[in-house]
């Protein structure tokens, strides 16, 4: 039998649907994704720790789960919310269904709401905390119960979900691209790359090595002399959960590191490339999730359909005379990329890894790795 769960707002909105995946109670920030497939990677992305995915697509679960498409080493997202579940998974690679998945993950799911009527309202009164119930608790408690949870502002998350110790990572991506274009052989590796890990995503890795990278990873708060005693070819910098201004010391770790070896960030990591720039970041209203956000290079004139997970954005006036603004986000004009050519550094907001989502952005990586060669 199916059990009845709610979805309680912070601000006091109530939706009821159908519990699946764990059974029980969960709290996080409730923010909605526009992607119609990949699911199984947006899950496992660690940058959505402490938060609860709406995916906009109505229909979830056709593909089932598998091991292959996970991007982190668990389910970080702590909740999801989806119109209509599939119960039968219809996919050669499928080994469970998402519903067992998500049981399996100890990841409370809620479905068979008005999942078009939350995205609208979240986009008009803003992500904002929430919680998913199936124990039966009055509405009223339960949005009690979101209205004292602790939002993302000032959450060093990214420093928990890091990596432990360094470790060495040599695989190029199962389907190998060096840029966009017909799948190639990965590059032989050339650049040793220190890759700072905020919570990062696989992808990132398996492309840094598709061209030509010799990665290791290192835990967040890695200073920038053991960096720089490693004698890298060049830094990366992930993405990863959280609020980028409170992620321990790493603003003036990365601005050790600016000027001396080049940069590349991704998301988290471009957030704090700006902080260390001396920029700053700011709180988005609902922020960009999802797989179909239009970007500008202005350097180039070029616009690229993009994949995005961002609740925090760079602002665009607190970089002048720091940084040149390199992309804009064509939906609301925020910055979506920056870059120091004196120091060798760029950074983009979006997922030029995608997964899920377009590759368009996929030259980026080589454009790391000329910056490495130059
Ligand atoms: N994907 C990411 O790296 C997200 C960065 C940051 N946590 C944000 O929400 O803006």
């Amino acid at each position: 039998m199916t059990k009845r769960a709610v979805l309680a707002l912070a601000d006091g909105t109530t939706f009821e649907g159908r519990a699946f995946g764990a059974v029980g109670e969960t709290v996080g920030e409730v923010v909605f994704n526009t992607s119609m497939y990949g699911y199984q990677e947006v899950l496992t992305d660690p940058s959505y720790v402490g938060q609860i995915v709406t995916m906009s697509y109505p229909e979830m679960g056709n593909v089932g789960a598998n091991p292959e498409d996970e991007e982190g080493a668990r389910v970080h997202a702590v909740g999801m919310v989806v119109r209509a579940l599939s119960e039968q998974p219809s996919n050669w690679r499928a080994r469970e269904s998402l519903d067992a998945y998500l049981k399996r993950s100890g990841v409370a799911g809620i479905e068979g709401l008005d999942t078009r009527r939350l995205v609208r309202h979240l986009r008009e009164h803003g992500a904002q905390m929430g919680v998913i119930s199936s124990e039966g608790l009055s509405s009223a408690a339960l949005v009690e119960r979101a209205r004292s949870a602790r939002g993302m502002e000032g959450l060093d998350l990214a420093t928990g979900v890091s990596t432990k110790e360094a470790y060495a990572f040599t695989q190029p991506s199962p389907d190998v691209f060096t840029g966009v274009g017909e799948a190639q052989a990965p590059a032989a590796p050339r650049f040793d790359v220190v890759a700072y890990d905020y919570g990062l995503k696989k992808s990132m890795l398996h492309f840094l090595v598709d061209v030509g990278c010799r990665v290791t990873v290192v835990p967040a708060a890695t200073t920038a002399e053991e960096v720089l005693a490693r004698k890298p070819h060049g830094v990366f910098l992930a993405n990863g959960p959280g609020d980028p201004a409170a992620v321990k010391g790493a603003d003036r770790t990365v601005a050790a590191l600016l000027g001396k070896v080049p940069v590349f960030g991704i998301c988290l990591g471009h957030q704090i490339m700006a902080l260390a720039l001396g920029g700053r970041t700011y709180k988005m209203k609902f922020g960009h999730r999802g797989g179909n956000q239009p970007v500008k290079d202005l350097t180039t004139g070029k616009v690229e359909i993009t994949a995005q997970n961002h609740g925090f954005a760079v602002d665009d006036a607190s970089l002048k005379g720091l940084a040149v603004v390199t992309h804009i986000n064509l939906n609301d004009g925020t910055v979506e990329g920056l870059a120091v050519p004196d120091a060798r550094a760029f950074s983009v907001q979006y997922h030029p890894e995608a997964s899920p989502g377009p590759h368009d952005a996929r030259y980026l990586f080589g454009r790391f790795a000329k910056l490495m060669a130059e």
